[in-house]
């Protein structure tokens, strides 16, 4: 089903007609894209923007209107009072849903009239964000109570169809004003980078009445569409990314396959790893591009005179890895692969006359807080090696503690690497 999408780009890749485009073409429908202006953006600002011909908005819209069967059209951002007007006569007998674009999330205009938002809001599912909403309304809002009066206010002062006013500024908690009636969707938080979640939330919500969703149901959907964009944010564009989904099944399906060759290969090394197997067993983690980490469940042990791992290849089956590379992949994002071996000051040294870049740390320095609390103590060591080394460490060690066994980290860029970096460690040096 066709969408259509009237909106800006943005030259940064992060908001903008490109995340519309992505993000109706991820949920399954056909994107029309219709462009207001040209914006010159990267993700720290907007230095300025060029908003195209009114006339050359209508011919755009004229172009498409009769060819396609429009279910629905999202409007992001405008730039002119004039396409303002142009794309409300043009687009007034269509589902529209209207995100009223008045500034980027860094602060600058993007728009030349405030005022003309207002000849679209009418007729419109709008979704403002709180300053927006405030703007519109006139009305300040501290309070969930503030955001259902603001959204009151604007279907019914400004003719709105519905207005649904986004908590993401304040509370996570979304308010539907449709058909007199409040609907709230709360949220969670979710860490990630939010640049586009408006237009994102737009767009989906457009896409999702044009399958014929009803109205609450289709922000439902929305609102969980654009947390999962969040979760798996792109670092490259500090930006929204409405591919997650597709992205996620592909990382993790080659994920899945690349540690389970390498823990392959690994277990072909039986009887010259198992010595190195700490009490605790080893484990091989992989993260995938979008963050998420795959280990060997019940991890790898010692078996007679060789190993096994106990279980199967699984999303989330280590703990401790997962912390330690998801804190190494906050310095070094190219980092995705890490093993456990049991501490031994042979394989360190062997590992600096490698010419691998080794670090460690101690235990016993762990500031009383980080102690304290039930959780940190990986990754305050694997901050405290990476600063110690000042470049990317290969392998990270710590000597233990009260209870807890000293041990030996081995990271990689892939699960190669490491496998082939444990190939190097255990084989006899030459004389
Ligand atoms: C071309 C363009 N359109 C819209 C925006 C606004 O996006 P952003 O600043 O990320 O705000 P939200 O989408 O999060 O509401 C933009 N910057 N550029
Ligand atoms: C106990 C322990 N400490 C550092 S690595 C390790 C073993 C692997 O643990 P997990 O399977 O939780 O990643």
């Amino acid at each position: 089903m066709a969408v259509l999408i009237v909106a800006g780009l943005d030259t940064g890749g992060g908001a903008g007609i490109k995340a519309d485009i992505e993000t109706v073409s991820a949920l399954g429908e056909h994107p029309l894209p219709i462009l207001t202006a040209v914006t010159y953006q990267n993700p720290e600002r907007v230095s300025g923007y060029f908003p195209l011909p009114a006339e050359a908005l209508r011919d755009q819209i004229r172009a498409v209107r009769g060819h396609f069967d429009i279910k629905a059209v999202k409007v992001g951002m405008l730039g002119s009072g004039g396409i303002a007007k142009v794309v409300a006569k043009e687009t007034e007998d269509l589902t529209r849903v209207f995100d009223p674009v008045m500034a980027s999330s860094t602060g600058e205009r993007l728009i030349d009239d405030i005022g003309s938002l207002k000849v679209l809001v009418k007729g419109s599912i709008v979704t403002p964000n709180v300053p927006e909403a405030e703007a519109l309304s006139g009305l300040k809002i501290h309070s969930l109570e503030d955001m259902r009066e603001s959204a009151r206010i604007i279907a019914q002062t400004l003719k709105a169809e519905a207005v649904i006013v986004k908590g993401g500024h304040l509370n996570l908690t979304d308010v539907l004003y449709w058909n007199g009636e409040f609907f709230e969707f709360p949220g969670e938080r979710v860490d990630g980078f939010t640049h586009g979640t408006g237009c994102a939330f737009s767009s989906a919500l457009a896409a999702f009445l044009a399958k014929g969703l009803e109205l609450p149901e289709a922000v439902e959907r929305a609102k969980r569409f654009v947390e999962g964009a969040i979760r798996f944010s792109k670092a490259e564009a500090k930006a929204v990314n409405p591919l997650w989904e597709f992205q996620r099944d592909a990382h993790r399906w080659r994920a899945r396959e690349e540690l389970e060759r390498a823990v392959q290969e690994l277990v072909k090394f039986g009887e010259k790893l198992n010595p190195h197997v700490p009490e605790v067993g080893t484990n091989f983690a992989l993260a995938t591009a979008l963050g998420e980490v795959f280990a060997v469940k019940g991890r790898i042990v010692r078996y007679g005179k060789t190993v096994k791992p106990v279980g199967p290849i699984e999303l989330n089956a280590s703990d401790h890895l997962r912390r330690a590379l998801l804190k190494m992949r906050e310095f070094y994002p190219e980092v995705r692969a890490v093993l456990n071996l049991r501490y031994s000051g042979k394989l360190v040294e062997r590992a600096e006359r490698l010419g691998f870049v080794v670090s460690f740390y101690d235990r016993r320095e762990e500031p009383e807080e980080v102690k304290r609390a039930e959780r940190g103590t990986m990754e305050w060591g694997i901050e405290t090696a990476v600063r110690r080394a000042g470049k990317r460490p290969d392998v990270i060690y710590h000597l233990g503690d009260w209870g807890k066994e000293p041990m030996i980290l081995i990271f990689g860029r892939d699960a190669r690497e490491v496998v082939e970096r444990v190939r190097v460690l255990l084989s006899p040096s030459p004389r």
